[in-house]
């Protein structure tokens, strides 16, 4: 069983990522991208959806046109857990 981050742990996991910001419904992370259009956008959704596969843990997320609007929060803990700060990780490697 994975465990939620604890309020230490939060703080220092997202030190590594200025983009992200905290969320509580779900108690997760959250972070908005904008291409330059729809095809750009859907691009980078199909490399975090390879991504979400490799790691069995899946965003939730939406997309207008060129905008894709990501939340992490692990189902399995209940909130935010170190899945959640490593796919953010990976997902901002992509860029
Ligand atoms: C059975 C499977 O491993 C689990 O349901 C995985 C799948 N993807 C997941 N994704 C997310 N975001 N949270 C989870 O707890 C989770 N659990």
């Amino acid at each position: 069983m994975i465990a939620k981050l604890d309020g230490e742990e939060r703080a220092l996991a997202l030190r590594d990522l200025p983009e992200w910001a905290a969320v509580q419904e779900p108690d997760g992370i959250r972070r908005l991208f904008t291409f330059k259009d729809f095809t750009a956008a859907f691009g980078f959704m199909t490399q975090v959806a390879l991504l979400a596969e490799k790691a069995d843990h899946h965003p939730e997320w939406s997309n207008v046109y060129n905008r894709v609007d990501i939340i992490l929060t692990t189902h399995d803990a209940g909130g935010l857990s170190r899945r959640d700060i490593d796919l953010a990780k990976q997902i901002d490697a992509l860029l």
